[in-house]
């Protein structure tokens, strides 16, 4: 097989945990390459929990997972920072550094990944900063911009490496309806360019406007709209 045949993620029978409790059991799903799924469900029903067994910050409980080619069940912590080069990972909370400008931000994420040459730097910098329509904005604070600009920098961020996947935990939970808009094109766009993209949200509203595949977790279950039919209530 190919690399481009292989899935980004691949998870079977999979259980993810949160100490000893059981958050979501016997979960199965494939995210093959370039794909675009939601991920919803109740608060407390395991989005963030699923997310952070596949960026590796918890174990997999049990059965096998597959992420970038990385595998989840035997994966020594060495390893962590080459399955996390392949991924990006955006929280809802922006964890930009404030103390220095937005330039300055990508380029702690740059350097601590490996890259080196001040010419290749400030060209990766402004080649992302443009993507997310920030092109003016390398020498700003974050404090000198808005909710929206701030989410795209950290969106710039999860892109400096041309990660395989998008990891997204509520990227449009503080901001306003527009400004959400905004960012779920921007998503789309970064989507129909190749990345897959796996995104937590509560925002139907955003679902409705652009369906995808829905994954759910509920009673400890993942139900995919793909297989089963199910409504978009909470
Ligand atoms: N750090 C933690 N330690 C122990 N239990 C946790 C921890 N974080 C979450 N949990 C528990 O794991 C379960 C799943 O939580 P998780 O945060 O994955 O849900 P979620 O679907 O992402 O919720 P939300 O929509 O509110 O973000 C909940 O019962 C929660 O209380």
């Amino acid at each position: 097989m190919s690399d481009s045949a292989v899935p980004v993620v691949e998870l079977h029978d999979a259980y993810i945990m949160q100490d000893v409790n059981t958050v979501l059991q016997k979960i199965t799903f494939t995210l093959e390459k370039g794909e675009f799924a939601y991920l919803v469900g109740r608060t407390g029903s395991g989005k963030s929990s699923l997310l952070k067994t596949l960026y590796a910050d918890l174990p997999l409980g049990g059965g096998v997972g597959t992420v970038a080619g990385f595998p989840l069940q035997k994966l020594s912590s060495g390893k962590v920072p080459y399955l996390r080069r392949k991924l990006g990972i955006i929280f809802q909370d922006f964890q930009l550094l404030f103390d220095r400008t937005v330039a300055e931000n990508l380029i702690f994420v740059l350097k601590a990944t490996g890259w080196s040459g001040k010419a290749r730097i400030q060209n990766r910098l402004s080649e992302v900063l443009m993507r997310v329509g920030l092109a003016n904005s390398a020498s700003k604070m974050p404090h000198q911009l808005s909710g929206g600009e701030q989410q795209r920098v950290v969106i710039a961020r999860a892109l400096l490496n041309e990660p395989l996947l998008l990891l997204a935990d509520e990227p449009t939970g503080n901001l306003d309806p527009e400004v959400a808009a905004d960012i779920m094109r921007l998503f789309v766009e970064i989507n129909n360019a190749g990345t897959a993209v796996l995104m937590a949200t509560h925002n139907y509203q955003i679902i409705r406007q652009y369906p995808k595949r829905v994954l759910k977790c509920e009673n400890g279950q993942l139900i995919d709209s793909t297989q089963v039919s199910f409504k978009l209530t909470e």
